[in-house]
């Protein structure tokens, strides 16, 4: 029945632009709505998943690599029938696509579902408000993708002046006449400009279901992925890291290494707690919080950029641990904290 249907609400955006942070605290904040989440990560660590875990109704996440290379809808029709199962009592569904996904052809495969259970339910593009403009610059792509946003959320207004706002405002409108855009810190969009908790009947007509013309007509080939230009590389050690030499790897990391986020274990005073590394363009912070009990103590990172030299930097992470003649105190963990937000 029509009426019945669970809108899926598609977020995309550049890396690092704060989906995952709006996800979370969409989540935090929706606690009456039963929200299901797919997760589409790049990279095999599914980093993404794991920040989100234990927030989520129902997580299911896309292992390896991106869904908009799917063959077909097959697979992200599977998993919209399992999150879609009566039973789980879902409200929304929310795909977070990979900051590297091209948003059409996500829309076209969710439109060409045949779940009846589900109906598209717009999309929401973030936008980087202190990297929009040098992000821009490399990938005139992004006008297409905030184009095709319904709702473009221009976050991380708390990193650029009231002016410089005023100016992306301004650019975003020039590309997308007319586009609702919201402005966030910390991506915190109110839910209800998401998605609506019942009555179902009444809140799906807000939502606006692009039609199958709209999205062919944009043209997109595969192959001319965003991310086809991209490299990504993944690190696992077992061994603890030496913080400063952790440090001075962030402080010389290539240029064209545009993204680094995963977990870090630190040898010494820092092994109590797990840091959560997150580095975008020249942005850098690390979120502790504590290791759940059980939980093995290894670095995970998944490393993503354009020419980038896979094996020089798995080498440059390895030299990171620690030897076993070495001692690591508090001070050692100094230029780590300095990146660390005061909240946590
Ligand atoms: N200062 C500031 N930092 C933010 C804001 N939103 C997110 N961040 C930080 O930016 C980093 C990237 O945020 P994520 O939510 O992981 O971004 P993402 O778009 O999911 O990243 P990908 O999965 O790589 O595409 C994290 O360190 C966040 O804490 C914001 O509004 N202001």
């Amino acid at each position: 029945m029509a009426t019945q249907r669970i809108p899926v609400i598609l977020v995309t955006g550049f890396l690092g632009s704060g989906k995952t942070t709006m996800l979370n605290h969409l989540m935090r904040d929706s606690a009456d709505t039963r929200i299901g989440v797919i997760v589409n990560d790049f990279g095999s660590i599914n980093i993404d998943a794991l920040a989100v875990a234990g927030q989520v109704d129902s997580m299911i996440p896309i292992e390896n690599g991106c869904l908009c290379c799917a063959a077909d809808a097959s697979e992200m029709d599977e998993m919209l029938a399992r999150l879609t199962e009566p039973e789980l009592r879902i409200d929304v569904v929310v795909i977070e696509a990979s900051g590297l996904a091209e948003p059409q052809s996500m829309i076209r495969a969710l439109l060409s579902s045949t779940n009846e259970r589900i109906v598209y339910g717009g999309l929401v593009e973030v936008v980087d408000a202190a990297e929009f403009g040098d992000t821009r610059a490399r990938h005139p792509e992004l006008d297409r993708h905030v184009r095709a946003a319904d709702l473009v959320v221009l976050n991380k207004t708390d990193r650029v002046t009231e002016d410089e706002r005023d100016d992306l405002l301004e650019t975003l409108q020039e590309i997308a006449p007319g586009a609702p855009v919201l402005t966030a810190a910390h991506g915190r969009v109110d839910p209800a400009l998401l998605f609506d908790h019942q009555p179902r009947e009444a809140s799906e007509e807000r939502f606006r279901q692009l039609s199958f013309a709209d999205v062919c007509a944009d043209g997109h080939e595969h192959g001319h992925h965003l991310h086809a230009a991209y490299d990504s590389v993944e690190f696992t050690s077992a061994e603890p890291l030496h913080p400063q030499r952790l440090m001075a790897f962030l402080d010389s990391r290539p240029v064209g290494l545009y993204r680094v986020k995963g977990f870090l274990h630190f040898a010494g005073a820092g092994s109590e707690r797990k840091f959560g590394l997150h580095a975008v363009g020249s942005y850098l912070r690390f979120q502790p919080s504590p290791w759940e009990p059980g939980e093995p103590r290894v670095t995970q990172l998944v490393l993503i950029g354009t020419g980038i030299d896979a094996d020089a930097l798995t080498k440059r992470l390895a030299e990171c641990a620690v030897t076993a003649t070495e001692e690591i105190d508090e001070t050692h963990m100094m230029g780590v904290l300095r990146y660390v937000d005061a909240a946590d």
